[in-house]
């Protein structure tokens, strides 16, 4: 029988195991050993397997005030995220990893872009605008560093008839880093 606490203790393993898998030196002997019994763990795993992740579709997200996006991914940073009138929000309060790393000891700008993007077009389907993400325009103020706490901010700024604008930012430790002025489209399915 699954439970959330049961899966919560798979994905925390999970990010775990993938940040190990990125940064072991151990020799090729141990590593023949790790992909065998990772192999051995996938088999006990896809016993039984769904079609997709499991998550709550942007649809079901209608109106939620606490929208929990790609908790059970671990491939994705999980994101927390707080909508309140016309903000949104969602923090990382020990930043993100090696793992997402673009320049030396810097955040990717491509991973900005999906925090920003995701937080965006959520804000609006909180609003009940079903959306998709016509432009998104980026500016990378300054370096976001890893291991830094992080917030990234939304702002609901104009709804037409069938356009929305959203802005976002990506906060570091305090600091704006990465603006963004998304432009999404509103979509029937
Ligand atoms: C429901 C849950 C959604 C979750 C979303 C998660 C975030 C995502 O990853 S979305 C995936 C990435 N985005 C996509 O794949 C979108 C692909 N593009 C499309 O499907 C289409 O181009 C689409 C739907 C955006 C627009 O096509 P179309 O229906 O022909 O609209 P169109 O008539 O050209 O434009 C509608 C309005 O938007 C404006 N617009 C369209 N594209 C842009 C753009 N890039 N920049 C500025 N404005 C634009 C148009 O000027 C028009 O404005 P107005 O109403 O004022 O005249």
């Amino acid at each position: 029988m699954e439970n959330d606490d049961a899966r919560a203790r798979l994905v925390e393993a999970g990010r775990a195991l993938v940040d190990a898998i990125g940064r072991t030196g151990v020799d090729d002997a141990a590593l023949t050993e790790a992909a065998d019994r990772l192999r051995s763990v996938e088999a006990l795993l896809r016993a039984i397997e769904h079609e997709r992740v499991p998550r709550i579709t942007y649809d079901d997200a209608v109106g939620m005030e606490a929208y929990s996006w790609q908790r059970w991914n671990v491939v994705l940073p999980h994101l927390e995220m707080r909508f309140d009138g016309i903000k949104g929000s969602a923090e990382l309060p020990e930043g993100l990893n090696e793992l997402y790393e673009g320049p030396t000891g810097l955040l990717h700008g491509g991973i900005s872009v999906v925090l920003i993007d995701a937080l965006v077009t959520s804000l609006a389907q909180f609003h009940g605008l079903r959306n998709v993400t016509a432009g998104l325009t980026i500016n990378f103020r300054k370096p976001t560093l890893l291991h830094t706490p992080l917030t990234v901010e939304a702002v609901l700024e104009e709804v037409h008839d069938r356009k929305v604008i959203v802005s976002g930012s990506l906060v570091s430790d305090g600091k704006t880093t990465v603006e963004a002025t998304a432009v999404l489209v509103r979509v029937e399915r």
